[in-house]
């Protein structure tokens, strides 16, 4: 049984080594998505404050203990980052949860995978080192010529809130390695272990300057970050509409950007299937993991006419079976989504696909048993056409839409009908 009563720690920006309360003193308050309660607050960053992170970024660089580390010293660090995240695995576990309202199950698979992705690049980091200036050879004597890999610079990276801590870490662990100095900018709904992140640094003595973490909200924080001069690459994920933003405001100083953005993922199941059940578990799982707010989630199911009945009816007994409750309770299968306004964003979606004449096979409500939290139901729309907004839009929630097909060419045309 999850402790319940993990003291949500009280934090400021991690800039230059140390805590630093924000220019403006502004704070953010942490929502509780299982049960809309305040539980706590984050700083909330503005353009003053990326100032000072950037320089600090900047001191780094220059100074000898960050700049002229090899991958091999580097990695220390990554691995020194990655042994304490799971000696604090269970606490972690429990604030993303708490945070982002996913099931402590998944929260603690993130755990392992965060260690797990240190080390992958502390691999990477040590590697790096036989390779740092390769000689090419042209022929030439007049001419001494090699290729020299070099960090890029200051890195700023701007996350999202379903994976908190994991795809803040897909960024920061590769530019740790390679050497940048990173300023992690994570999503304002949920921010706790991005912040304990700074914690760990701060604890095995990672260079001051490194890495900084300022939370804040997308245009105070993130915008000065991506438009700064000092900032040498954006790495992005999230959704569409701010990656052309972010892109918009990198091209006005040509800044490379790295963009990993939304889907409408299809999954496609043929009648030569040999087990019928397995491909039922990997729909459900491709759709309603993580409540389906995944960017890879499965959200288009593309079934074999004549199968569609059989498979539709499987589907639909083990979803009524899908464990609906707050994500720190044992076999919780569906936690809520993760704010207010992902409830609103996707209720929506579901009553516009009604509107636009779908079947609400299963679902599209809040469950009734849940009075409080942003908690909705599994859910499976069929009598869609490609036309409907629920085919081609991103719900980002736990909601599946189905079409059938007779031949693989129509699958593939289906499966391949997204922006
Ligand atoms: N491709 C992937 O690997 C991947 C992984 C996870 C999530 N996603 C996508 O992320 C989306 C959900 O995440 P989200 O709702 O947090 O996305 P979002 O675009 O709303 O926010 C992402 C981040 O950008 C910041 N931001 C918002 N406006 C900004 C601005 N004007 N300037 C700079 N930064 C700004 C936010 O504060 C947040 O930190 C979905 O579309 C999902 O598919 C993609
Ligand atoms: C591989 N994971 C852990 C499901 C992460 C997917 C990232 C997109 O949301
Ligand atoms: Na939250």
């Amino acid at each position: 049984m999850a402790n319940r009563n993990v003291p949500i720690p009280r934090r400021q920006l991690y800039i230059g080594g140390e805590w630093r309360e924000p220019v403006k003193k502004n704070r953010i308050p942490i929502i509780n998505p299982a049960t809309e309660e305040i539980i706590g607050d984050i700083p909330a960053a503005t353009a003053e404050d990326v100032d000072i992170a950037v320089e600090a970024a900047r001191k780094a660089i220059a100074r000898d203990d960050w700049g002229s580390t090899t991958g091999a010293q580097r990695a220390k660090y990554l691995r020194a980052i990655a042994a304490k995240v799971l000696e604090k695995k269970s606490v972690l576990a429990t604030l993303e949860s708490l945070d982002s309202g996913k099931t402590l199950f998944e929260s603690a698979a993130d755990m392992d995978d965060v260690a797990g992705c240190f080390e992958y690049y502390a691999d990477l980091a040590e590697a790096l080192d036989s390779r740092r200036k390769t000689p090419v050879n042209l022929n030439s004597d007049s001419f001494k010529t090699y290729v020299l890999r070099e960090p890029l610079g200051v890195v700023g990276l701007i996350t999202p809130w379903n994976y908190p801590l994991l795809m803040a870490i897909w960024k920061v662990a590769p530019a740790l390695a390679a050497g940048c100095a990173a300023i992690l900018k994570p999503s304002e709904l949920a921010s706790i272990t991005c912040l304990e992140l700074g914690e760990i640094c701060r604890e095995i003595g990672l260079p001051s300057g490194a890495l900084s973490i300022l939370t804040g909200l997308g245009p105070e924080a993130g915008g000065p970050l991506a438009s700064h001069p000092h900032v040498d690459k954006i790495s992005f994920t999230g959704s569409g509409p701010t990656g052309s933003k972010i892109m918009t405001a990198a091209a006005q100083l040509v800044k490379p950007v790295s963009l990993e953005l939304g889907g409408k993922s299809p999954i496609v199941v043929f009648d030569d299937i040999d087990n019928l059940d397995i491909a039922a578990e990997w729909t459900l799982f491709g759709i309603f993991a993580n409540t389906g707010q995944v960017c890879s989630a499965t959200s288009r199911l593309i079934v074999q006419e004549s199968i569609a009945s059989a498979f539709l009816d499987r589907l639909l007994k083990w979803t009524k079976n899908i464990k609906i409750s707050d994500p720190l309770d044992e076999d919780c299968k569906l936690g809520p989504v993760v704010s207010a306004g992902q409830y609103e964003k996707v209720l929506k979606f579901i009553s516009n696909a009604k509107s636009e004449g779908a079947t609400i096979l299963y679902g599209g409500e809040r469950p009734q048993h849940l009075k409080k939290g942003y908690y909705v139901q599994p859910t499976i729309i069929t009598d869609v056409n490609t036309s409907m907004e629920i085919w081609k839009e991103e719900v980002f929630g736990p909601v599946l839409c189905v079409k059938t097909f007779k031949t693989e060419e129509e699958a593939i045309e289906l499966a391949n009908d997204t922006k």
